[in-house]
Order: structure tokens, then C-alpha cells, then sequence
């Protein structure tokens, strides 16, 4: 299979339902985020990226400093990994793995695929990510081994055109106008994030009064 193939708009086939099915080894999407918070479009890609890319699981990587934009304020690395956990615990093959937070400092991904990719070398890696990280992928540490490391599956993002520089596949999802930045200035105006993050994660926001400032 040629990582350039494109499945974006297409209809799913066949062929690309039956993608991964002959390659040996485990097929473990990665999605790694600062989740701050978890919301439905992060859940919906994951599911569509591993359903549509028949994926073993996908693991769900909070990071601890993220390299490229600003550190997460009056919130904790274990706020955002409980919030992950309550949003994922219903899905058998959705799993949080907290090495990035254990790690330390800000994280790179490469770091952490260059580990993940020595310790269980028959693994298959997909990296899943919105076409707003698409499009600065280029920009990360180590892009050019990275990108060699996984392959890259990007999931359109309203409101980021996409302009991949990295060989890639797409997934096509449903459209989701939603991000972590809408749902704590939805909180700190007082207006309902009910069904925009699981209810677990909006009882667990409520309860610790999180993004109220
Ligand atoms: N609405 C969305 N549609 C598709 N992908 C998304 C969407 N929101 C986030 N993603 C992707 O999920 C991954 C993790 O994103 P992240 O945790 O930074 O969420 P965010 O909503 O972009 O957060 P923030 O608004 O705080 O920057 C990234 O690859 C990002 O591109
Ligand atoms: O490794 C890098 O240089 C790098 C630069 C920007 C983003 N990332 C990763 O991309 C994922 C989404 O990042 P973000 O900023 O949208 O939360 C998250 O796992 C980050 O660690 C990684």
C-alpha cells in the first residue's frame, strides 16, 4: 500500500477496508493531543481513522508541554489524562497512554514514536491528526524521520485547508466545528457544552470547576 494514496471524499472501498488486514503485526493508531479538554470530534476521528483503517486500537497520548503552541493554564496533567480516561473507558479499543506526562518536559512526538516503535518493533504506527497539525507537521522535531517512523493519516479539519508537504492518508469523517479553545470559553460564558464532550467528562468539568476563569 502507497502511503500517497488519497481516500479523501471517496467512498470507502473494499480494497481500503481490507488495507491493513495482510500486513503483519498489531495496527495501533496514535493520537496525541494536549486534550484540554477531550471533546466528540477527537473521539470521532479516532473511531473513523480506526474503523475505516482497520486499526487494532487506538492509543490516546496526552502531552505534557506541547512544543508548538501555549502550555495548558489552571488545569493538570492528571485533570486532563482523567478527563481522557472517563471520555475512552466505554470503547474496548481506545486506550490512554500516559508516557508523555510521565516523560516530562515538552513533548515531542518523535520521542515518544521512536520508544514506542524500539520497545514493540512488529507494530504498525499510525499517526492520526487534524489537517491543522497536517499542515505544521513540517515543522515538528525530526519531521523527515518521523514521518518515516509512522504512517500519517490526516482527518480534515474544518476551517484548516489541507496542504500536506508528507506523503499521507486521508480519512474521511464528518465535518466537526470543535475545539478544545471553544469548549473552555463555552464553560467560562456560561454556556452548555452538554453534548460536545461525553457527560462524564462535563460532570468532571463541573464538579472541579474547571475553565471558569
Ligand atoms: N474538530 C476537529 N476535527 C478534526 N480533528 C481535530 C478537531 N479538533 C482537534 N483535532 C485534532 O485532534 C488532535 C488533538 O488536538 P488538541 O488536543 O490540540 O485539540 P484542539 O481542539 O485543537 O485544542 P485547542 O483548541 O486547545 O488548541 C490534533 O491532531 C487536532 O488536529
Ligand atoms: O513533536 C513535535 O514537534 C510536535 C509539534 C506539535 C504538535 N505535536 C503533537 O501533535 C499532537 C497535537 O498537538 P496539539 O498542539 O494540537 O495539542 C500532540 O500529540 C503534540 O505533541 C508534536
Amino acid at each position: 500500500m502507497s502511503n500517497s494514496r488519497c481516500i479523501e471524499k471517496k467512498p470507502i472501498t473494499k480494497t481500503e477496508l481490507q488495507i491493513n488486514s495482510n500486513r503483519p503485526g498489531r495496527q495501533i493508531g496514535i493520537m496525541g493531543g494536549t486534550f484540554n479538554p477531550v471533546h466528540i470530534a477527537h473521539l470521532v476521528a479516532a473511531e473513523q481513522a480506526m474503523t475505516k483503517l482497520r486499526l487494532d486500537e487506538v492509543w490516546f497520548i496526552p502531552d505534557n508541554i506541547p512544543n508548538l503552541k501555549k502550555a495548558p493554564v489552571n488545569v493538570t496533567p492528571k485533570d486532563r489524562a482523567t478527563m481522557l480516561d472517563l471520555a475512552t473507558r466505554d470503547n474496548p479499543k481506545f486506550r490512554v497512554k500516559l508516557l508523555e506526562l510521565f516523560r516530562g518536559g515538552i513533548s515531542y512526538t518523535i520521542d515518544t514514536m521512536r520508544y514506542l516503535t524500539e520497545k514493540a518493533p512488529q507494530n504498525n504506527y499510525y499517526l492520526i491528526m487534524g489537517s491543522d497539525q497536517v499542515n505544521s507537521f513540517h515543522r515538528w522535531k525530526d519531521a523527515d524521520e518521523l514521518a518515516k517512523l509512522v504512517t500519517l493519516v490526516g482527518i480534515r479539519r474544518p476551517g484548516y485547508p489541507q496542504d500536506p508537504k508528507y506523503p499521507m492518508i486521508w480519512v474521511d469523517a464528518p465535518d466537526i466545528r470543535l475545539s478544545s479553545t471553544a469548549i473552555r470559553q463555552a464553560v467560562a460564558t456560561g454556556t452548555s457544552i452538554r453534548y460536545l464532550v461525553p457527560d462524564k467528562v462535563r460532570e468532571y468539568i463541573e464538579e472541579k470547576g474547571l475553565y471558569l476563569d
